[in-house]
């Protein structure tokens, strides 16, 4: 594993940490290569029950690496190849999030712009920080965040997700509460054990319920009405099925905690 990006793994509870914070955990190439690959991983494990993404140092992460961006201009071409390639790379990243098991969770502190507002969005749930901005600064230098905008229209509501893409100025955590963009401010000090009881609070759940769950959640979204509900209602046949889960009705009728294998 790359030490650009630490995986911890403890009590079903996978932490993830980008770990550039010379560069605020900007999203180089190999930065990126390096959450594709602990994505698949986690695409194949059974133990995990919930991911924390965050950063390390000052900041969540300032976007994609703009050094080794300018570098890549080099080629013959200009950058042409490296830089369609790239976003489409970023894409590709961004949205394993939602493909993943288990639920994510981004703990978010000091600075989530472009990029990593991204990543921030394209996550399950979010903790921020007091204090935090969040933004899609990229237009500040002219370069239009284009990728941002799919996770962030569908997050934050559209005129306000305009308005960071165009204006590129920063809003703080409790806008971005109100937003939608993040579940939960808390104090700086309190933050890792607020995204901890988060995250623990749905690993205690039933693991395969959460995981149909989540499943269905993202693919519903994406239906019209009727067959989100038709498809929903499989879902949740399918869901009755499972033995664990009779097990925990039972267990709520006779007024005992469930005994889950
Ligand atoms: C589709 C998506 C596209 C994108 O994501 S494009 C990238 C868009 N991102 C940006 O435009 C953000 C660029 N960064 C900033 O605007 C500022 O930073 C901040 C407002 C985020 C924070 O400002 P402050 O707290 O004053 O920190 P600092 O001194 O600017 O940065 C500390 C070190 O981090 C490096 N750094 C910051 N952002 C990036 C980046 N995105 N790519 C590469 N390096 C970055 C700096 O250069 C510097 O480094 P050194 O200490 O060596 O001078």
């Amino acid at each position: 594993m790359s030490e650009l990006l630490i995986r911890e793994d403890a009590a079903s509870i996978s932490t993830l940490t980008l770990n550039n914070p010379g560069a605020l955990n900007a999203l180089s190439d190999d930065m990126l290569a390096a959450l594709k690959s602990t994505f698949l991983d986690l695409m194949e494990d059974d133990t995990v029950k919930a991911v924390v993404l965050k950063g390390a140092g000052k900041a969540f992460c300032a976007g994609h690496d703009l050094k080794e961006m300018q570098a890549g201009r080099q080629s013959e071409d200009g950058g042409s190849a490296y830089f369609g390639d790239l976003f489409s790379r970023c894409g590709e990243v961004m949205q394993m999030i939602p493909h993943l098991p288990m639920p994510v969770i981004a703990q978010v502190h000091g600075i989530a712009t472009a990029a990593g507002c991204q990543l921030v969005a394209s996550c399950d749930m979010a903790v921020a920080a007091e204090g935090t901005r969040f933004g899609v600064n990229g237009v500040n230098i002219g370069l239009f965040c284009s990728t941002p905008m799919v996770a962030l229209s569908r997050n934050v509501p559209r005129k306000q997700a305009f308005e960071l893409l165009t204006t590129g100025e920063f809003v703080d955590a409790s806008r971005a509460r109100e937003l939608g963009l993040v579940n939960r401010v808390v104090a700086p000090d309190a933050l890792n054990t607020e995204t901890r009881d988060l995250a623990e609070t749905v690993a205690a759940k039933l693991s395969s319920a959460v995981r149909i769950g989540k499943r269905a959640f993202y693919e519903q979204i994406q239906m019209p009405l009727d067959a989100a509900y038709e498809y929903t209602g499989q879902v949740m046949a399918t869901n009755m099925m499972d033995t664990n889960t009779a097990e925990g009705i039972q267990a709520f009728i006779e007024k005992r905690k469930p005994d889950w294998s």
